[in-house]
């Protein structure tokens, strides 16, 4: 039965991290949106650690919340725990991190669902796609109900044709105590997209009542928070906290009441524990076919791949403030269950743990990300976007990142206006979504700071700066919010200006100059005029950053702009290689496969060489003259 006779704008499939980002974008430009999802208790679910941030990952989340996204207000909302990791290190690679009470953040983003005008959510598990031609029309769901729609978004995650492992153990189901979705896998392949293989990991959770935690150290959360989302210029948002209504915000402030984690390590026995049962592990037994990410190594991995290394860091990491659950971070595994509980006793304060959930492996169809376009639309089929955790990533952060994209993008393509496409030179979504179109992945991709060749321009603090273009042109940002955001950005030039103009009294140079040598721990700190310490402290801090490293930035736009040249050269849609004398039939092949939008994509497809880009360079010019004038 089809149960909407106009079509909606955008219907999303699946309420995980990309899923909610990419409704609530699409609902806040004005287009009429669904958000079905297989169980509405589920939605915004963190299915391992309980944390958001961390390195690049941080950096990212202030990126979303700059360009109107949700998770940074409801990570700050909903947080136990914040630390600014690397803080003793330079501010371009000083990352925030928190913690959240991992219900209240489902549910708060739940409620911010549901209060959202525009938007429709639904409980209903979508089991197929519908078709005309090469052009998505609707989704199909286990209730007999069909929608349809302009244009559709998909990020079910790791529940495509989800298989879990506990050593020789296996059940269906994309995540522990969920489904599996079976039938949409084939939906995709009919229409020509590929499905591989992957596998993630999650380690087991105990009870706290159970633990010893005078056998560990305690590590406390910092006094001051660094938060996500930029309440500096986010004033007039409802800053609501879970128990709210969504009226006004409680007295309750991010960073009141945190509440401690605590390390230990592994011992020598954890080590033979692990060795002697290694062929017992799915992922070691043959049992599980996809790969693995090579960056949150599971313990067999750590134990195998670094077996030089005695003992390995754990961080018991509460669950929640109204639940004694705790997380073991660094102690991911898909050994069989009484070697996992032999494991987790072998480990100081663990000796008598008890395990409320057991670790567990789980294996899912990903769609390769190459067969996107840059906008995340599918190459094959016209109108259908895919975001999150499909697309080859691991991360809460990277899901929500690719589905506020994709939500944006899915409304301009119903409304047949140009997408939203991020340089990799104004952030780590930008580099995020061009790796994965133009290179693909063969593991589940996580962000680095590693990644970005510009990331020193992409310190936390200056997200909104470098997001304020996009935010305007695409009306992501409130009216109001948007002119704070500018006021700020203003500001900021400002004082960075007045810094490299004025000179202090009692010593040499501009204050540009002195704040350069003090931050370098040569001479003292000019006094800084009232009116600038007066400035909120994410604009001072910007200012500060941006004058004491003025030197290494002004190097990086240097290569920017020098690169600009060919990231601006677009290459026509469809152009055919392998027609193209002197390109290499390697390349030739490489970049029909890939379909580069610009001439700076094409350059960074493994196997494609300088002198490629040359020929191509110099046939898109020969072919433009030979056009005539439109
Ligand atoms: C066992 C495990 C361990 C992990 N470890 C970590 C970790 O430590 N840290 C980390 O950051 N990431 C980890 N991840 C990955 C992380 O959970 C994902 O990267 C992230 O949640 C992906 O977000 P997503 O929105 O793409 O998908 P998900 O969060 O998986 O959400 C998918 C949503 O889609 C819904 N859905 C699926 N299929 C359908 C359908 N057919 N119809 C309707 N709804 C559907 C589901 O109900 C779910 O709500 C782990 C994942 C698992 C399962
Ligand atoms: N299977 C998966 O898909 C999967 C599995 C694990 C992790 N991940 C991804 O990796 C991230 C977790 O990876 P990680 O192990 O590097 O941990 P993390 O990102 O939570 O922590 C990064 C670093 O912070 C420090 N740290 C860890 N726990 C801390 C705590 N409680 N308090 C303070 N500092 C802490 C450690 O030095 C750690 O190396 C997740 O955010 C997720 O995106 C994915």
């Amino acid at each position: 039965m089809l149960f909407n006779s106009l079509p909606y704008d955008v219907i999303i499939c699946g309420g995980g991290h990309a899923g909610c980002e990419a409704a609530l974008a699409a609902a806040r430009m004005g287009a009429n949106t669904l958000l079905l999802t297989g169980n509405i208790d589920t939605v915004a679910a963190m299915s391992c650690n309980p944390a958001i941030g961390g390195q690049a990952k941080g950096q990212m989340v202030r990126e979303i919340d700059a360009l109107g996204g949700e998770m940074g207000i409801n990570t700050d909302l909903t947080a136990i725990q914040f630390r600014l990791l690397n803080e003793s290190k330079g501010l371009a690679v000083q990352s925030p991190r928190a913690q959240s009470d991992k219900k209240a953040y489902q549910f708060r983003m739940k409620h911010t669902l549901e209060l959202q005008p525009n938007l429709q959510l639904f409980q209903a598990t979508v089991t197929g796609l519908t078709f005309a031609k090469d052009r998505v029309t609707g989704v199909q769901t286990n209730l007999d109900l069909e929608f349809a729609a302009h244009t559709v978004v998909v990020t079910t995650g790791t529940f495509l044709r989800g298989l879990m492992h506990i050593g020789t153990n296996k059940n269906e189901g994309g995540r522990m105590g969920d489904f599996s979705a079976k039938t949409l896998s084939a939906s995709f392949e009919q229409a020509g997209i590929e499905l591989q293989r992957l596998k993630t990991g999650t380690p087991p959770r105990l009870l706290g009542r159970s633990l010893d935690f005078s056998k560990m150290t305690e590590q406390r959360g910092d006094e001051a928070p660094t938060c996500f989302a930029f309440h500096e210029t986010r004033q007039d948002e409802h800053l609501f906290h879970v128990e709210q209504t969504g009226e006004d915000r409680l007295g309750w402030q991010p960073g009141t009441n945190q509440v401690s984690c605590w390390m230990t390590y592994t011992t020598e026995e954890t080590a033979q524990i692990v060795r002697d049962n290694l062929a017992k592990s799915a992922m070691y037994s043959g049992e599980i076919q996809g790969t693995g990410p090579r960056y949150c190594p599971s313990i067999e991995d750590k134990f195998v791949r670094f077996a030089d290394k005695p003992r390995h860091l754990l961080f018991l990491e509460p669950e929640g403030r109204s639940t004694n659950e705790y997380y073991i971070n660094g102690l991911s595994t898909s050994l069989p269950f009484d070697v996992q509980m032999a494991m987790v006793r072998s480990v100081p304060g663990l000796e008598q743990a008890q395990l409320l959930r057991p670790a567990y492996a789980v294996e899912y169809d990903f769609a390769p990300p190459t067969q996107l376009f840059p906008s995340l639309e599918s190459k094959k089929v016209e109108n259908l976007f895919f975001a999150g955790q499909i697309n080859g990533t691991s991360g809460y952060e990277e899901a929500a990142a690719q589905g506020l994209i994709a939500g944006v993008n899915a409304v301009h393509k119903a409304r047949g206006e140009p997408p939203l496409v991020i340089g990799r030179a104004e952030g780590y979504i930008g580099v995020l979504i061009d790796d994965l179109v133009t290179k693909g992945t063969k593991e589940p991709y996580r962000m680095f700071t590693s990644r970005a060749e510009h990331r020193l321009l992409f310190n936390h603090g200056s997200a909104e700066n470098r997001m304020l273009p996009h935010a305007r042109e695409h009306g992501l940002v409130s009216p109001a919010r948007l002119a704070r955001m500018e006021a700020k950005v203003a500001t900021v030039d400002h004082w960075i200006e007045w810094f490299e103009s004025k000179r202090p009294g009692g010593g040499q140079g501009t204050f540009g100059d002195r704040i350069r040598r003090a931050s370098q721990g040569d001479g003292e700190w000019p006094e800084l005029p009232t009116d600038f310490q007066n400035l909120p402290t994410e604009s001072r801090q910007e200012v500060l950053y941006r004058v004491s490293y003025k030197g290494y930035l002004e190097r990086e736009q240097r290569q920017i702009a020098k690169l600009a040249n060919i990231e601006k050269v677009q290459i026509p849609v469809g152009l055919d290689y392998l027609q193209i004398k002197g390109l290499r039939h390697e390349s030739a092949q490489k970049l029909a496969e890939t379909q580069p939008f610009t001439l700076g994509q094409a350059s960074r497809i493994s196997g494609v060489n300088p002198s490629d880009i040359s020929i191509l360079l110099i046939f898109i010019e020969a072919q433009r003259r030979r056009k005539p004038p439109a």
